[in-house]
């Protein structure tokens, strides 16, 4: 099971004096059980990728497909292909509108038209999965809720529909640590626990590195990079430095102790593991 992107170009009001090509020709597969990162500077295209590889956007050249199936087309089997693409977009507490948790998270499930049984089951279901208590949280309003809770609800309204794939713009942004580290818990266990494919668009090189097995570099509409995160910010630091990016503090600090003879894993992802090797290396508590 993959999603493919075959020579895709996007390109915003086309044939105005705006027109804007924000996808180059972009060939890309993505398999189920895959977690990938997008990462790339603001402009550099994350989000019309991520919408043209859940078919929200339609490729003005080139294909979008899951599974040999069109994601651009006007089917039955086209709809029910995007529908196994789930997004929770950025900042999606703004897109909550019902009047209780209860309903925004079945508004899914109920326009895929499953019938009322199945619908309940689906909403405790994933209210359960992102820890929102059903009898607290099901009636109270979405707008009562902290931001890392409204975020949970948008989550679960996601979660609610079953996907194969999940596409997440920004998941963390503009969230305390401890909701950050709540919401990261979550989107593991979708990973982990339910093999959901978890495709992440993110500003921060610290997340990719910690969560992504794959990494997506992209730059002015194309993908520079795409490989292992620990592979790309050990051999390809110059690359990310000439497009204006940078590597996570954790491998710089790892590259100054490799300067200094200590030989090091590839993967690193937190510093204080990173630490916590050295001392045990050097026989230190
Ligand atoms: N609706 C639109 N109309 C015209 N141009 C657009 C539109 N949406 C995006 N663009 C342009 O397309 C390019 C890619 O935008 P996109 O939103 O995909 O970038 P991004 O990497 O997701 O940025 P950010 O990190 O700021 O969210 C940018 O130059 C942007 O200005």
């Amino acid at each position: 099971m993959s999603i493919k992107l075959e020579h895709v170009s996007y390109v915003y009001m086309p044939g105005t004096p705006y027109e804007k090509e924000a996808l180059k020709d972009v060939s890309l597969e993505i398999d189920k059980g895959e977690f990938v990162a997008v990462i790339g500077h603001t402009g550099s295209g994350k989000s019309t990728l991520v919408q043209n590889l859940n078919g929200l956007l339609h490729p003005l050249k080139g294909t979008a497909s899951l599974d040999g199936t069109d994601l651009s087309g006007k089917t039955q089997e086209a709809k029910q292909a995007r529908g196994r693409i789930g997004m929770v977009f950025q900042y999606p507490e703004h897109q909550l509108f019902a009047e209780t948790v209860y309903e925004d998270v079945a508004f899914g499930p109920r326009n895929l038209g499953l019938d009322n049984d199945e619908m309940d089951a689906r909403v405790k279901e994933a209210m359960k999965f992102v820890g929102l208590d059903f009898e607290t949280y099901a009636h109270r309003s979405p707008f009562s809720l902290s931001g890392g809770q409204m975020r949970r609800v948008a989550i679960a309204g996601v979660v609610a529909m079953n996907p194969d794939y999940l596409i997440l713009d920004e998941p963390s942004a503009g969230l305390d640590p401890g909701s950050r580290r709540a919401v990261f818990a979550e989107i593991m266990a979708l990973y982990k626990k339910r093999g959901i494919a978890i495709i992440m668009v993110t500003h921060s090189m610290e997340d990719a590195a910690k969560y992504a097995k794959r990494l997506l570099v992209i730059n002015k509409g194309q993908i520079i990079l795409d490989g292992r995160p620990g592979e790309i910010f050990l051999k390809e630091k110059n690359r990310l430095l000439e497009v204006g990016m940078d590597v996570p503090e954790v491998y710089k600090l790892a590259d100054a102790l490799r300067a200094k003879g200590l030989r090091l894993p590839h993967e690193i992802t937190d510093a204080k593991l990173l630490l916590a090797e050295v001392k045990r290396r050097k026989g230190l508590k």
